[in-house]
């Protein structure tokens, strides 16, 4: 009983007899403690009926001759006991229908006993790369250029809880296209580039072709204006067509794909909020702009609020490397000091490495 690692389970006042050969360990049967005695017990076993508290092994003294054990400090009812139902009664709700299935929510769920979930399963998308111009790998060289947004968009259609097959690049190749289309099993097909009307643009002649629902045709932002989102029949799949430049396929990305794989996970979309903007923003005439931004703690009394990003061309990513959001600017811009809209990106805050160069 005197050595370090044993926590006595005591019943009744002090001192107390034990049974140097005597324990009890997690997954035990039960067992009774009768009055004025002590066992020690494992952290997490079962604590007998009418045990009154566990010591700790530091606040405990033992004498072997006597076989006594006494408590080095005033033993309180019920300490270090944990009694069952802390966290939950029988019949509570531990989390409401529409909960997204966090690896907290599965450990949650198992401590209760549960054995099976029902869930909505993540969409699963496809993602298929247009364009002959694209190198999987080395450096750009004569006219041809590192496909970006096959790296990109998996892992963010991960981090949005889709389940995401490997980037297929087909080139400009109609009748490649029309088959892979025609093939797929998935819930939601995601293609970049050929959305124009470019002699090597197949996206909209193959959807045409295959007799797909055009659901969005084009939107009024910039950059992504020519994105679109169709649909093969009245249950399912999708198509998320997403312009060729990569900030213009991000920007469908968040505004088109997000919204749809929310909607088919059974999750509500993005909270929309807003936040004050710290630089004056210029405006496309007529259309919406989506603007990389970072956020920023006030300082010196100052209010929390968004900076602009440099680098935010249809054609660019430095800008949303360094962002945490995208702010929405009305057609027109806004001036320094103004609310707008913020769409968050799926991971945490930048770190300042964005000062000076970006800003
Ligand atoms: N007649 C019109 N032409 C264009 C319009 C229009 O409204 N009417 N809109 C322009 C806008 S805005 C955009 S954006 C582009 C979208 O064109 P596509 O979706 O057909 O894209 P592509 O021509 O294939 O590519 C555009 C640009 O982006 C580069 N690109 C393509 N894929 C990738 C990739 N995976 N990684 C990196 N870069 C990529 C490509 O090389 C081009 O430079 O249409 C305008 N035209
Ligand atoms: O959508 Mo485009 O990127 O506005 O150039």
């Amino acid at each position: 009983m005197g050595r370090r690692e044993l926590r006595p389970a005591v019943a009744g006042p002090g001192p107390w007899t034990y049974d140097e050969g005597a324990g009890l360990l997690a997954g035990g049967q039960d067992t009774l403690l009768p009055d004025g005695t002590a066992v020690r017990i494992a952290t997490g076993a079962r604590t007998p009926a009418d045990t009154t508290a566990v010591i700790r092994s530091e606040h405990a003294h033992a004498d072997p001759a006597r076989r006594l054990l006494s408590a080095r400090r005033p033993v309180v009812t019920g300490q270090d006991i944990r009694p069952r139902g802390q966290e939950c009664r029988t019949g509570d709700q531990l989390v409401p229908a529409g909960t997204v299935v966090t690896p907290a929510v599965l450990g949650l769920a198992a401590a209760a006993g549960y054995d099976a979930l029902p869930a909505v399963p993540r969409p699963r998308v496809d993602v298929l790369v247009l364009g002959d111009e694209l190198l999987a790998s080395g450096l750009p060289h004569d006219g041809l250029i590192r496909d970006a947004l096959g790296p990109l968009l998996a892992p963010w259609l991960r981090a949005l809880g889709a389940e995401v097959s490997a980037p297929r690049r087909l080139g400009d190749d109609a009748e490649a296209l029309r088959t892979a289309l025609t093939s797929s099993d998935a819930d939601v097909i995601i293609t970049t580039g050929g959305t124009a009307s470019g002699p090597v643009d197949h996206v909209h002649p193959v959807l045409a072709a295959l007799g797909a629902e055009l659901l969005v045709h084009g939107v009024a932002v910039r950059p992504g204006h020519p994105m679109l989102l169709a649909r093969f029949s009245p249950d399912g799949p999708h198509l998320v067509g997403l312009p060729g430049n990569p900030l213009a396929a991000v920007s469908g990305l968040l505004t088109l794909a997000e919204p749809l794989l929310a909607g088919l996970a059974g999750r509500p979309a993005q909270d929309a909020y807003r936040a004050l903007v710290h630089a004056d923003v210029p405006g496309h005439p007529h259309d919406t702009r989506l603007v990389p931004v970072v956020h920023r703690a006030g300082r010196a009394g100052g209010r929390d609020h968004v900076a602009p990003l440099r680098y935010n061309g249809p054609a660019m990513l430095r800008g949303i490397a360094a962002a945490d959001g995208l702010a929405v600017v009305p057609a027109g811009g806004v001036r320094s000091g103004t609310e707008v809209e913020i769409l968050d990106l799926p991971w945490a805050p930048a770190t300042p490495w964005t000062e000076g160069c970006f800003t």
